[in-house]
């Protein structure tokens, strides 16, 4: 597939661009996707950096479906944009903070507004604003009708007021936030005070004649009572004739707890009713039926002390509420589940071996079967005619990119389409390796073998453990890439330890409120298994990972000297703290229990508390803006180390978040990693990032 002639560049002329951190920052990293209704047209979101390297940018693009032509770009704009919807009519909806044209002077403070693209090009104009700016689109399939999501202001009835409350807050400065429900954070956001509502807008207006007046968009608020913390800011399905509404609904579960449950909506008149209430377990996910009778969506089951959650896919009926469970004994995780075109099955995406497959299974009960052999699937499009599917497909060892697949086949490799993300090529390779735990259970595991690997040229290895702890290394990731160590000679294994996704339920419960037990003898184990192997030397390791991953690499270092290093980012030191400041404690302390009744799980598993023990040199990363694991952890931490005197580096990102978005900082990130590696691992002088 050839390059699209405006396509960002993909290599560096010195070679890989893994090698070169400018230019791996200016890798296009293709994001969402969208299929009109007529499936003959595919958007996708492409980021690449700014003019000045100091941002990524998001942009449409449009991909030919029959991949004669290189993917095009349609949008341009600083503010980038997002969220791509086909309209019945051709035209393309987004979201984007881009100045109004014909708006005089620019707005101070930009927020998102919908955005249309007519379907035989021209200019994007805009359609409508909010003063809270306009954060998601949805549109109904058949009738075109379009609800958005927009934050407003408590107790403002419209815009108008809405806009008046937030002048006023900040013409006397105040920023402040009053709570009265839990929680008050969410990842890197506050909860409050404006929450999300959802607007009905219905048609949208037709383009207006050359100098006439474009018609005023009404907005009627279809949730006045949406409340902090979560306000209308769940998933949500609109039927495909626009009448009906299902959304995702976060509501109190004891005291300081939250649950989520469906509620249907009539778009008319605003009434509601809950459709899936089930005190045991959270609902999300919905997507309504073709004929609009139906809802599938997902059940997880609420974890407890002594069993992790489960997942299933329920198939429910719209005019009863009647549900039924549709993949029984399927002993994976089902996650975005959608109807087949005619109705009579649901597609859905689950972690399975090393993989994030796409299955099929009958609307009316039977077995799930696999589609696809190989790759991690995201975004799935439906074609309405029944066609085709169109999805992102990426893998450990290819960045994702768009492509079709056949709707009823098995064991696929799909189509790729043209795709502006395609690489040259990577400083490697990809091999699957399964090591074998002390109690015989196989341990999935990917290996990143650097180029120069041999018998005669062993590479130092470096353990990445995953976050999460319910998660899976079976994607491509930007942030956590493992080709960037390559490219410098070090192997990187990739190990699913107890806990991960994609093993059943029994490997899940293996590592249950027991983190530094069968999670962590899993990577030693996998490590044992790596390090026998002649193309690795065993005696330059090092061990790292982020969230999750980082809880991990503080425990390694309590509990091994065998690394030379020890790369800790976002970490999770003192559990029981963490748990008290994270973003949902309620989710935690059901597995971990409340520290003062039941302290036995934070005693045993908590790194903490086994400080004394560390000897290997250990970097601290961390992001002030992370509310999912606050910069305490890393404070303690720090503070730990350098009082036993252990050798020891704290990189501190004051504006970043759980992750590190900005491309200067990603940068730094990766070049401070690699220098304390090759300081520990190689025994070189350690090098000062030249900005930091
Ligand atoms: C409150 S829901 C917890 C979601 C998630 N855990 C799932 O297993 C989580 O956020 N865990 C973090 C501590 C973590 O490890 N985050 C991972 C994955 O999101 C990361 O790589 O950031």
């Amino acid at each position: 597939m050839s390059e699209p002639s405006d396509a960002p560049t993909t290599a560096s002329p010195s070679g890989s661009p893994f090698a070169d951190l400018a230019a791996f920052a200016a890798l296009p990293r293709v994001g969402g996707l969208a299929l009109s209704a007529d499936g003959r047209r595919l958007a996708i979101a492409v980021q690449t950096l700014d003019h000045e390297k100091t941002a990524w940018q998001s942009a449409l693009w449009e991909v030919d479906l029959e991949g004669r032509r290189p993917a095009r770009r349609l949008t341009r704009s600083a503010p980038g944009e997002s969220s791509p919807v086909w309209a019945p009519d051709g035209s393309l909806l987004f979201t984007s903070a881009r100045p109004d044209p014909g708006a005089g002077e620019a707005a101070e403070d930009p927020k998102p507004a919908l955005w249309s693209l007519p379907a035989d090009g021209g200019e994007a104009r805009p359609v409508l604003t909010h003063p809270g700016g306009i954060s998601r689109v949805a549109l109904a399939a058949d009738s075109g009708e379009v609800v958005v999501t927009a934050s407003a202001m408590p107790g403002a009835g419209d815009a108008e007021a809405d806009a008046e409350r937030r002048k006023r807050r900040k013409e006397a400065g105040v920023t402040a936030i009053l709570h009265e429900a839990y929680p008050v954070r969410y990842w890197d956001s506050d909860l409050g005070p404006a929450t999300p509502h959802l607007f009905w807008v219905g048609e949208l207006p037709a383009e207006p004649d050359a100098g006439a007046e474009r018609p005023p968009v009404e907005l009627r608020d279809l949730t006045p009572d949406a409340v902090p913390p979560s306000g209308a800011g769940g998933d949500l399905t609109l039927s495909p004739d626009g009448r009906l509404l299902v959304r995702v609904e976060s509501v109190p579960d004891g005291p300081a707890g939250r649950r989520d449950r469906l509620v249907l909506l009539e778009t008319a008149t605003g009434e509601a009713r809950a459709l899936v209430d089930d005190p045991l377990a959270d609902l999300g996910a919905p997507r309504f039926s073709p004929d609009g009778s139906a809802v599938v969506c997902v059940r997880e089951s609420m974890s407890t002390h002594d069993e992790p959650p489960d997942y299933t896919l329920l198939h429910v009926d719209v005019a009863t509420g009647a549900a039924r469970e549709l993949t029984p004994g399927f002993d994976r995780w089902p996650s975005a589940p959608q109807f087949s075109a005619d109705g009579t099955a649901v597609y859905f995406l689950a972690d399975d071996d090393g993989r994030h497959a796409l299955f099929r299974v009958p609307a009316d009960g039977g077995e799930p079967v696999r589609m696809t052999t190989d790759g991690a699937y995201s975004d799935l499009q439906v074609a309405r005619d029944g066609s085709a599917l169109y999805a992102l497909r990426s893998a450990y060892d290819e960045p994702p990119g768009p492509v079709r697949l056949d709707p009823e086949a098995t064991g696929q490799h799909p189509d790729p389409l043209p795709n502006p993300g395609t690489l040259a090529g990577l400083p490697g390779t990809l091999q699957e390796v399964e090591a074998t735990a002390a109690d015989g259970t196989p341990v999935h595991c990917w290996l990143v073998l650097p180029e120069e690997a041999s018998a005669e040229r062993p590479a130092p290895l470096v353990l990445w453990v995953h976050g999460g702890p319910l998660m899976s290394w079976n994607s491509w990731s930007w942030r956590w890439c493992p080709w960037v160590l390559a490219a410098r000679g070090y192997a990187v294994l990739l190990p699913d330890p107890a806990l991960s996704q994609g093993y059943g339920q029994d490997f899940v419960r293996r590592g249950w409120g027991a983190w530094g037990e069968a999670p962590y003898t899993d990577l030693m184990a996998a490590v044992d298994a790596v390090e026998q192997r002649p193309e690795i030397d065993e005696s330059r390791t090092a061990a790292m990972g982020g969230s999750f991953g980082g809880y991990m690499a503080n425990w390694i270092a309590t509990q091994t000297d065998r690394f030379r290093a020890i790369v800790t980012h976002a970490s999770l030191w003192d559990v029981d703290s963490f748990i008290g400041t994270t973003d949902a404690a309620y989710y935690w302390e059901k597995e971990w229990g409340d520290p003062l009744r039941q302290p036995k799980r934070y005693e045993q598993n908590s790194p903490h508390r086994y400080a004394d023990a560390i000897r290997t040199p250990v970097l601290v990363i961390h992001g002030d803006r992370d509310y999912r694991v606050p910069i305490g952890e890393a404070l303690r931490l720090w503070y730990d180390l350098q009082k036993r005197g252990v050798p020891s580096r704290f990189l501190y990102f004051p504006n970043e978040n759980h992750w590190v978005l900005t491309p200067g900082n990603a940068q730094v990130w990766y070049e401070t990693v690699l220098s304390f590696l090759a300081e520990h691992v190689h025994g070189q002088d350690w090098q000062r990032p030249e900005l930091l």
